[in-house]
């Protein structure tokens, strides 16, 4: 038998209402693998992460890590599992070893084995000199790096980012993509990327391209762009509005 996915999505559907959020949405995450999930404002990239994290309940069809069930063995599968969500979640007030010490210890990580992670994590993220300096006292992308380092600490081997690099300068996006590349290629960790920017995406990783919760298009970046101008220029007619000229 094939080895299961690091990542599998079978036709999953969720409803806020009467709104279709995900309507049938199938993909897999291939081990070892970067895959770019793209899709405009509404498109329904934070709701998969929340069926996928199960911060909602999977409404229609199923959702599977490492070939583990979210519905039969939860646990199993969110033991493979690291996320970095949209919004900003570390504690501004605490230095950044307390709060990757604090998410250690919701893992069950005694404490010897959490500092040394902690340390090898920040050297990972290039921030071991700031490991006593409280969060407040960070940019915005040097928070995001902490943030990946904290989705690490239980060793996952899928990692979920929805919009990593939103509001961040040229330099910190560029730095958060080379560090989640590295790992990628030098620890075998499988990605899920959520995002609208399409220099972070390179024409071989994988995509797919969501569209008011439908799968409209995947491949590899590359095979989507062709016949385009672009990644970007296929990406806007894929999902421009009817009646609306694509921008
Ligand atoms: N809690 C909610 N209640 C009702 N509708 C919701 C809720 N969350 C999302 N939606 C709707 O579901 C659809 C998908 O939203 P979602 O946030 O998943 O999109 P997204 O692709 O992540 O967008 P963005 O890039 O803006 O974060 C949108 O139409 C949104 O308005």
């Amino acid at each position: 038998m094939s080895e299961a996915p690091a990542l599998s999505v079978e036709s999953v559907s969720h409803r806020f209402g009467a709104r279709a959020a995900l309507a049938d949405v199938s993909l897999s995450v291939e081990r070892g693998r970067f895959m770019a999930l793209l899709g405009p404002n509404g498109a329904g990239k934070t709701t998969l992460f929340s069926v996928i994290t199960r911060l909602y309940n999977n409404q229609e069809g199923r959702v599977a890590i490492f070939g583990h069930g979210l519905d039969r063995e939860p646990s199993r599968a969110l033991a493979r599992l690291g996320v970095v969500f949209q919004a900003r979640t570390l504690d501004t007030d605490l230095t950044v070893e307390q709060n990757l010490a604090y998410h250690a210890s919701l893992h069950g990580i005694a404490r010897r084995p959490a500092r040394e992670r902690i340390a090898a994590l920040l050297d990972r993220v290039g921030l071991a000199d700031r490991r006593v300096d409280k969060v407040r006292t960070l940019s915005g992308g040097q928070s995001r790096r902490i943030e990946i380092a904290r989705s690490l600490i239980h060793r996952p081997s899928l990692l979920l980012l929805d919009e990593p690099t939103v509001g961040l300068d040229l330099e910190s996006r560029a730095d958060i993509v080379a560090i989640v590349r590295a790992l990628v290629r030098e620890e075998g960790l499988s990605v899920l990327w959520a995002t609208h920017i399409f220099e972070e995406i390179s024409p071989d990783d994988d995509a797919v391209v969501l569209h008011r919760g439908r799968i409209v298009a995947r491949g590899t970046a590359g095979t989507i762009g062709q016949g385009a101008e672009s990644l970007e220029d296929a990406f806007r007619r894929l999902v421009a509005e009817p009646g609306r000229k694509a921008a």
